[in-house]
């Protein structure tokens, strides 16, 4: 039976289920229920990493600095983890987040584009933190190209590479062939992590093939906070690690199961669910984060957010080009008013 390192991203990826609107004592209540709970990493910044507060992501209230600082002055033992994407975040960015506490510092790529977190993992590991190689949208790499791509960042210096369901898009088998195939192609001292996203209702069962399939580091956002229809639930995936067997290491689930409940869910706008727009994320292989720009752009031209996911995911759009949502609602409300004049005709 394995032992699982859980992170919890309630305060990073879970930010975008409130639009980046975390406050000081949102901050402050959920970092210290997770570290009461024993959750060893707790991530921390605006949804899409540091630097990701901006009129292309959305802004947040609060700033990375604040946030991660309220972060580590409220930890006892959790460590505070910070993600980066490079060009979203510099490197000004990540010395600043290290030199506030973080301790486990994120790196996410595209899947294909591993070779472009060299400069931050080198860096992370040169100032004695923990180095993250996270492998985005990993539903669009074959597993051996994939493993690759893993390689890569093992070789700068990664201690732990994640396959990321960014789409939610991954069957239990497809989660297994990429954990195994990251399994044989890494050392033994490189651990492998998944992160999922419950836009096909599979992100708890996912993550179990996962640890079988050999990860050790599973992510997860209370009470279903998160993009998309949420990550996984990190209290719901905590006792079901239990229960078949593995050790979570550190965690109390029965004191996790009360801050979600009491600390996490008050604070959802409304209950997550699976609406047709998250599931069509899961469905058409979608970047999760677009779901609220999607609804924005939905909005704005007055066209359905689902066919506009679906638009985006038949044309294979990944993080990073978050300006095609608004061309493709154009282009879908001008196809409409197109067809509408063919018909008045
Ligand atoms: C903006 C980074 C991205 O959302 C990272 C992540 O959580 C994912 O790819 O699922
Ligand atoms: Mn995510």
């Amino acid at each position: 039976m394995a032992q699982i390192t859980l992170v919890d991203t309630t305060l990073r990826d879970g930010s975008h289920a409130v639009r980046h609107q975390f406050n000081e004592q949102n901050v402050a209540d959920l970092a210290s229920g997770l570290d009461r709970a024993g959750i060893p990493v707790i991530e921390i910044t605006h949804g899409d990493g540091l630097g990701g507060s901006s009129l292309q992501y959305g802004r947040s209230l609060l700033s990375d600095e604040e946030m991660i600082s309220i972060g580590v002055d409220t930890v006892q033992d959790s460590k505070v983890a910070v993600l980066l994407l490079p060009g979203i975040g510099t490197h000004v960015e990540l010395e600043r987040a290290l030199d506030l506490g973080a301790k486990v510092v994120r790196v996410a790529t595209h899947c294909t584009e591993a070779d472009i977190s060299a400069q931050h993992i080198e860096m992370t590991k040169s100032r004695g933190a923990l180095a993250v190689g996270f492998l985005m949208m990993a539903h669009m790499l074959e597993p051996d190209d994939l493993a690759k791509q893993a390689q890569l960042m093992a070789s700068y210096g990664a201690d732990v590479v994640y396959v990321t369901d960014s789409a939610g898009a991954l069957l239990p088998d497809m989660v297994g062939a990429r954990v195994r195939a990251l399994r044989s192609a890494l050392d033994d001292a490189v651990e492998i992590g998944f992160h999922g996203h419950n836009n096909l209702g599979l992100a708890v069962g996912n993550s179990l093939v996962a640890v079988e399939s050999g990860a050790t580091w599973i992510d997860g956002a209370m009470a279903g906070f998160g993009a998309g229809a949420g990550n996984t639930a990190t209290e719901v995936v905590a006792a079901a690690l239990d229960k078949a067997g593995h050790e979570v290491v550190g965690v109390d689930i029965f004191e996790l199961m009360r801050v979600a409940e009491e600390k996490a869910r008050p604070l959802l706008p409304s209950s997550t669910t699976i609406s047709r727009s998250a599931l069509m994320l899961g469905y058409a292989g979608v970047y999760s984060s677009f779901l609220l720009h999607a609804y924005r752009a939905s909005e704005r031209f007055g066209v359905d957010p689902a066919e506009i996911l679906l638009e985006l995911g038949q044309r294979k759009m990944v993080g990073g080009q978050e300006d095609m949502i608004v061309d493709v609602a154009i282009e879908l409300s001008q196809g409409r008013a197109d067809q509408g004049a063919t018909n008045s005709r």
